[in-house]
């Protein structure tokens, strides 16, 4: 029986860091990653796609914010489910194309995926969640100044705008995804983490305004759909301990044991890599295989020869 693997795609999957985001760019990078996905394809495995938004849900809330004056501005979750359709739409394409090209029948679905978060998220009081583009120290306190935006420093890259980032409770969708599998379709879903909307006292669901992480949202759709593996493709080849320092070393297969203390030695930096180890640690404890590599070698990395590994051993 096929494995099932949840693929989550890091930013350079789409925009690399100092692109400007013009749909060239973000065509041309999706098309390489789609290639890479096609290759996993061949190893006869279930997958669902995942992937990130921020720049993109930046971007989009930035144009309503600009055009309110022409055109009524739409709250964050509508920035966010355009985000995720119009990069679905980008890496369906590009997918189909792919597999066209290596003369693999699997077809392609993407879908608009609402995930459900709690309205007592700590999160909505603490924005943490970077998005759109980067500024300078002096640019972002004039921001902050005039627009009222919230700026935080985002892991020695510049300064950008950061919102609320809830924890994803519920994906949607997922009874679906597993019909889609089994009629060997490779399923995009839960892009930019999800729409985020929340459920009131009498069961309606409605949107609010956030942009959840997308690597949090991958392991929920993992578990949820009971997947082998739990992938997260990023722009370092492994995980590394003392990264960065003359004595940094790479991590290949490690323990959740092994995981979980370097977690607590602070290895891993809040706001990339830390979300990630705490990702994997999370899905590899439930006797599951969690995987963070770079995108050009996801398929070595799946057959356990690249990548950083995180197993319950
Ligand atoms: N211990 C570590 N090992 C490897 N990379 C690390 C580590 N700590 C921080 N990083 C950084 O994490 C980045 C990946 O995280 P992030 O940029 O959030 O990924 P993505 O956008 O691909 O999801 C790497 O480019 C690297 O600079
Ligand atoms: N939603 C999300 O996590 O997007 P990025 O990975 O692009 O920040």
């Amino acid at each position: 029986m096929a494995k099932r693997v949840v693929i989550a795609l890091g930013g350079n999957a789409i925009l690399r860091p100092n692109q400007e985001a013009t749909f060239d760019n973000q065509m041309h990078n999706i098309k390489m990653s789609a290639e890479l996905i096609a290759k996993i394809e061949k190893l006869d495995y279930e997958i669902v796609v995942t992937h990130g938004n921020g720049p993109q849900v930046g971007n989009i809330l930035r144009q309503n914010e600009e055009a309110k004056a022409v055109v009524p501005q739409m709250p964050l979750d509508v920035c966010s489910a355009e985000s995720q359709g119009f990069i679905g739409y980008m890496m369906e394409q590009s997918l189909k194309n792919a597999l066209h090209e290596e003369e693999l029948t699997s077809g392609v679905l993407t879908l608009l995926t609402q995930t459900e978060v709690s309205p007592d998220d700590p999160a909505f009081d603490n924005p943490t969640k970077p998005i759109g583009v980067f500024y300078s120290e002096a640019e972002a306190e004039v921001l902050t100044e005039e627009k009222g935006w919230v700026m935080m420093e985002d892991a020695g890259r510049g300064y950008r705008r950061v919102v609320p980032s809830p924890q994803p409770q519920k994906i949607h969708g997922v009874e679906s995804i597993l019909k889609l599998l089994k009629q060997n379709t490779i399923v995009i879903a839960g892009g930019g983490g999800g729409i985020p909307v929340v459920r009131n006292k009498i069961g309606q669901i409605s949107g609010i305004e956030a942009v959840i992480d997308k690597d949090r949202t991958g392991k929920k759709l993992a578990e949820q759909l009971d997947a082998d593996v739990f992938m997260m493709l990023t722009d370092v080849s492994n995980v590394y301990i003392n990264y960065g320092k003359p004595n940094q070393e790479k991590l290949e297969e490690i323990s959740v044991l092994k995981a979980k203390q370097y977690m607590d030695e602070g290895q891993f930096a809040d706001g990339s890599m830390g979300p990630k180890m705490e990702a994997a640690i999370g899905f590899a404890m439930q006797g599951k295989k969690a995987i963070i590599c770079s995108l050009d070698q996801a398929a070595e990395a799946l057959s356990g020869f690249a990548g950083t590994r995180i197993v319950n051993s």
